[in-house]
């Protein structure tokens, strides 16, 4: 069994993905301090409390924090016996071509998006993917990635808020009632709601202009579908794109390089 690992700026997810299906999908806070054996107690016990018995061979990795790519190389060397696989890194074969800048290093999540992307709906797409950050991926009719948009996250505006202005509290994203705010928190909410409705609108228009066509628009992360309750902006949502992706990769290696086993 494949046991993928998403490392975001905020959250790692862990899945175990069984070749048909993913069996199990366990979140933490991204810390790169956190050990290789910190990792692996974390796991077994969340394994063994669900009764799975996964035995895994083969482990993947997207990280854009590369600080912790360390200890996910230990603990899949250690517990697993396998070298894994890091989206990103010069041995790992894509199956799509990446078309930016020479020099530009692309970040691996928003590779495997696109590469997800492709795979669940072709080519001439948009990605946009509500992490810490908010990307927008643009995927090329023959499924290249040739570059995007990168916008403050949801969470991260508001946060830049609170942290900036002494009398702006802590707030949770949540889609107002009334566009003109009555109180802080509604004020605020607004602002990041309906100025993020607007951005993505806006963005995504714009590189329909750029590129002369209409293109898919498919979002991902958990808060895609606050945004689509309240105005048409995707034409698709996916939960795992990401997750989905990492196990193309995956499969894609497997059959197209020398064996990352032992
Ligand atoms: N309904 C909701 N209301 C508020 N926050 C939500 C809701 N659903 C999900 N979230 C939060 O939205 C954020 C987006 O999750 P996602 O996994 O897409 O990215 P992330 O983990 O924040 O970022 P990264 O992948 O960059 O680490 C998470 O912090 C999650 O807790
Ligand atoms: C933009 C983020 C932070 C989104 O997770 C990540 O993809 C990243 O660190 N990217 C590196 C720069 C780039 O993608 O061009
Ligand atoms: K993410």
């Amino acid at each position: 069994m494949l046991l993928a690992i998403d490392c975001g700026n905020t959250n790692t997810v862990f899945s175990i993905w069984d070749g048909t299906a993913f069996v199990a999908t366990w979140r933490t806070a991204t810390e790169w301090q956190r050990t290789a054996d910190q990792y692996y107690v974390w796991l077994s016990t969340l394994m063994e409390f669900q009764g799975i018995e996964a035995d895994i061979t083969d482990v993947i990795v997207s990280s854009t924090v590369p600080r912790v790519v360390f200890n996910l190389r230990v603990l899949s060397d250690r517990y697993f016996n396998t070298r894994p696989i890091v989206v990103g890194r010069p041995d790992c074969l894509l199956p799509v071509d990446v078309r930016v800048d020479a020099g530009t290093a692309v970040g691996p999540d928003r590779l495997v998006n696109t590469v997800a992307g492709y795979d669940k709906y072709g080519g001439d797409i948009i990605v946009v993917d509500f992490g810490t950050a908010t990307t927008f991926d643009v995927v090329e009719e023959d499924g290249a990635y040739v570059g995007g948009v990168i916008a403050p996250g949801v969470n991260l505006s508001l946060e830049a808020l609170h942290q900036a202005a002494a009398a702006l509290p802590h707030v949770d994203i949540s889609k107002p009632q009334r566009v003109v705010g009555t109180n802080t928190v509604a004020c605020m909410q607004s602002g990041v709601f309906w100025g993020y409705v607007g951005l993505v609108k806006e963005i995504c228009a714009r590189i329909k202009g750029e590129r002369d066509r209409d293109m898919r628009v498919i979002s991902t992360g958990g808060l895609a579908p606050l945004f689509q309750q309240s105005v048409d902006l995707f034409d698709a949502y996916e939960d795992d794109l990401t997750m989905h992706g990492l196990t193309v990769i995956h499969k894609h290696n497997k059959e197209n390089s020398i064996s990352h086993e032992r």
